[in-house]
C-alpha cells in the first residue's frame, strides 16, 4: 500500500472521516465460502490494536462473484442473509457500512444491489448498479436499477456507483449538483484495464471536486484476474491512499471539509456554462 505525502494548494479546517477497504478475493459461485471470509475480514477491521473506522466499505458482488450462468439460484432473496449479517455488524460496532454490492434475488430477477447499514444496523440507503456491463454478459443475467444511489455520511452527501458506472461522467456531475461531497465506488474491475480503472476515477475526484473512494476485488477468477488497487482519491486529485494487488485492509483518514475549499479556490461549479451544454 502506498501513501500521500504531498502538500495542498489548500488547506482542510477540519471534518474528518476514518475509512477501511476491504480488497479481498471473491470465489465466484460460492456464497458460503464468502460470507465467512467476508466475516474474517470485517473482524479483522475493526481488530484491537486497529483504528477504528467510522466507515467500512466492501468491493462488488462479493456474496457470488460473477457466476452469472447460475446467479438465478445463488443470488441472495431479498438481500435476507446479508441484511442479517451486516446489520448485526453495523450495530454491534457502530460503524457505517457501505457493503459493496450483492446478487440480490427479487421478484423480477437478479439486482447488483449495494446496502449502506447506517452504524444502528438500519439500512439508510440501497442502490442498484444502473449501467450492466455487456462485455461481461451483465445484461443478460441482470436487472438495471432506476434510481440514483444517494447517501449521507459524516453529515455530508454522497453519492454511490458501481464498478462500469464510472464510465459515464454525466452520473457523478449530476450526484455532485445533488450535493455530493463523496463518491463510493464498489467494483469488480478486472485486468488488463487498470489504467482506465485509476484514469477514470482520478478525472471524477478532479472534475467533481470529490473524494473518490474506490473499493475493488483481487484475485482470480475462471479466465479473469482483477488487480485490487482499491484507492482513495482526494478532491484535489491527490492519492490519500492505494492498494496493490493482494488481500489488504485499506485504512485511511479523509477530512470533509477539503471539498469546500477546493470548490471555492477553483470554482468550476460557479463557472459552468449549462446553457451552452
Ligand atoms: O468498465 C470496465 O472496464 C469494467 C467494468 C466491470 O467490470 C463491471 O462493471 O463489472
Amino acid at each position: 500500500m502506498v501513501g500521500r505525502d504531498g502538500g495542498y494548494c489548500v488547506k482542510a479546517q477540519g471534518n474528518k472521516l476514518k475509512l477501511a477497504l476491504v480488497q479481498m478475493h471473491v470465489e465466484a459461485g460460492n456464497p458460503d465460502y464468502n460470507f465467512e471470509k467476508l466475516e474474517e475480514r470485517l473482524e479483522e477491521a475493526v481488530s484491537a490494536g486497529a483504528d477504528k473506522p467510522d466507515l467500512i466499505m466492501l468491493p462488488e458482488m462479493w456474496n457470488t462473484g460473477y457466476a452469472l450462468e447460475q446467479i438465478q439460484e445463488l443470488a441472495d432473496d431479498a438481500g435476507a442473509r446479508t441484511k442479517a449479517m451486516l446489520s448485526a455488524f453495523s450495530r454491534k460496532h457502530g460503524i457505517q457500512l457501505l457493503a459493496g454490492s450483492i446478487a440480490e434475488g427479487k421478484p423480477d430477477g437478479v439486482y447488483n444491489t449495494s446496502y449502506v447499514f447506517d452504524g444502528n444496523g438500519e439500512i439508510g440507503a440501497e442502490y442498484s448498479k444502473i449501467h450492466l456491463f455487456r462485455l461481461m454478459d451483465e445484461e443478460k443475467h441482470l436487472q438495471a436499477g432506476d434510481r440514483l444511489g444517494k447517501l449521507n455520511v459524516a453529515g455530508s452527501h454522497a453519492g454511490m456507483m458501481i464498478c462500469y458506472d464510472i464510465r459515464f461522467p454525466e452520473l457523478a456531475r449530476k450526484l455532485a449538483l445533488d450535493g455530493a461531497k463523496l463518491l463510493f465506488v464498489p467494483a469488480q474491475w478486472p485486468n488488463p484495464r487498470l489504467h482506465h480503472w485509476r484514469t477514470l476515477l482520478m478525472a471524477r475526484a478532479i472534475e467533481n471536486q470529490m473524494f473518490v473512494i474506490a473499493c475493488n476485488r483481487c484475485g482470480t477468477s475462471g479466465a479473469s484476474s482483477f488487480f485490487g488497487h482499491s484507492i482513495i482519491i482526494d478532491p484535489w486529485g491527490e492519492i490519500v491512499a492505494e492498494a496493490g494487488e493482494d488481500e489488504v485492509i485499506v485504512r485511511a483518514e479523509i477530512d470533509l471539509s477539503l471539498v469546500d475549499a477546493v470548490r471555492a479556490k477553483i470554482p468550476v461549479f460557479e463557472d459552468r456554462r449549462p446553457s451552452l451544454y
